[in-house]
């Protein structure tokens, strides 16, 4: 098995930016600039270590970024830009890697294609790099202010991800202090074979105040902004039950000959549901959100729960395709009642009825919703784009 690692080089101060900050840690559509090709690294599942080289003074900053990924190492990065990637190339040699791709947290639409390229391509090559051809004329500036018409044809700018054999790259760095303008031009002197693949216009480099802007409306157009990608949760719920004459279900009072005893109204099937909700945004459960130390949540409504749920939804550009709810227990019986919950449910997620269902299961006098000592229930939703 091959061992692969990604170096992300983020130590840099960013001058040209007009930001008091360095731009890699700027907001940049609602994440931070850094964090974009750290998750595209990390999810497309390639790669066992993520190095992310920063300065000193941003170590607090950097972890706090990288904190959600795992096989991230953090290195401290040199004065120029190839100081930060031989310090990382030392950092990974011990670990033997085979192949290594180097990228600029300037660029932060990096896509899963180019990396995917990027890797066919070190199939026959030594190196590999996104490059875009020349669509505007060359001319040379002379000291007098005349002007002289290049040939643009042979003229290529180069992207990152710039991908390499690591023994490739560890020849052309080792021992070396030249400021290389990208890792490219380290093993140019080597006469390696380097391939250029078809680079990409969002794979652009902030570097200039109007970068930014340039780059959101890019990145606009990527899955993950416009949430292509459907996201699935489910939720698990359990309450006991105590006296009492009567259970709240999916929002609607049921008369029993016990109560459900919780922090909060006990409506054991929203409870599912609201998880199921945060579960497909990765973002938690009710307890994260609502602590049940807090007695501001004694006896509240879980309606406020799932409200909340829909909404934290909402704002990060999902809608609730359908949910299904099933309720576990003997008693009561939840079938004369189903059709209510369904539109009670139905209103709080803001879908037609017909995608909501509540069902019901006994478990055949098994276990302890089957000696009637509580009620679980278990939910499942799909989130889609509102957009
Ligand atoms: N000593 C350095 C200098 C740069 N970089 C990184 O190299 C990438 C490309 O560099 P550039 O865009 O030029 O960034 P800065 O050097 O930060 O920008 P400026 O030249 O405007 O100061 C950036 O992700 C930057 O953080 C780095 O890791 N270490
Ligand atoms: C590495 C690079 O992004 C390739 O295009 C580029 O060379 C970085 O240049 P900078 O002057 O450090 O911005």
């Amino acid at each position: 098995m091959s061992h692969n690692t990604a170096i992300i080089v983020a130590a840099g101060t960013g001058s040209r930016s007009g930001l008091s900050t360095p731009k890699q840690f700027a907001m940049l559509n609602g994440r931070p600039v850094l964090d974009w090709s750290l998750r595209t690294f990390s999810e497309c599942g390639k790669f066992d270590e993520i190095v992310v080289v920063i300065s000193d003074e941003y170590l607090q900053t950097a972890k706090e970024i990288c904190q959600p990924y795992n096989n991230i190492s953090i290195v401290l990065g040199g004065k120029e830009r190839a100081d930060s990637v031989r310090n990382a190339l030392k950092h990974i040699k011990p670990n033997s890697p085979d192949i290594v791709l180097i990228h600029d947290a300037a660029r932060p639409g990096v896509s899963l294609k180019i990396i995917d390229s990027l890797f066919e391509a070190l199939i026959d090559y030594l190196a590999a790099a996104p490059a875009l051809q020349m669509m505007d004329s060359i001319k040379k500036v002379g000291a007098d202010g005349k002007l002289e018409t290049l040939d643009r044809s042979p003229v290529r700018r180069i992207q990152t991800p710039q991908a390499f054999r690591f023994n490739t790259i560890w020849q052309a760095q080792n021992g070396k202090s030249s400021q290389f303008v990208d890792d490219l031009e380290a093993v140019e002197s080597l006469g390696a074979d380097i391939a250029l693949i078809q680079g990409e216009n969002s794979l652009v480099k902030i570097t200039l105040p109007e970068d930014f802007e340039m780059a959101e409306k890019l990145l606009q157009n990527s899955l993950e902004i416009k949430n292509i990608l459907p996201r699935i949760g489910n939720g698990y719920d359990v309450h006991a039950f105590e006296d009492g004459q009567s259970v709240t279900l999916c929002g609607l009072e049921i008369p029993h000959s016990a109560s459900l005893k919780g922090h909060s109204d006990a409506d054991v099937a929203w409870h599912a549901l609201t998880d199921a909700i945060y579960g497909a945004l990765a973002e938690g459960d009710i307890g994260t959100h609502f602590p049940p130390s807090d007695v501001k949540w004694k006896g509240a409504a879980s309606k406020v729960f799932l409200k909340h749920a829909v909404e934290l939804a909402d704002s990060k550009g999902f809608m609730i395709a359908n949910a299904d709810i099933t309720i576990i227990c003997e008693a009561p019986k939840i079938k004369p009642h189903s059709m209510t919950m369904r539109d009670i449910t139905s209103k709080i997620l803001g879908i037609p009825l017909d995608r909501v269902s509540v069902k019901a299961t006994t478990t055949e006098k098994l276990g302890f919703t089957g000696r009637k000592e509580g009620i679980a229930a278990q939910a499942s939703v799909l989130l889609v784009s509102s957009e």
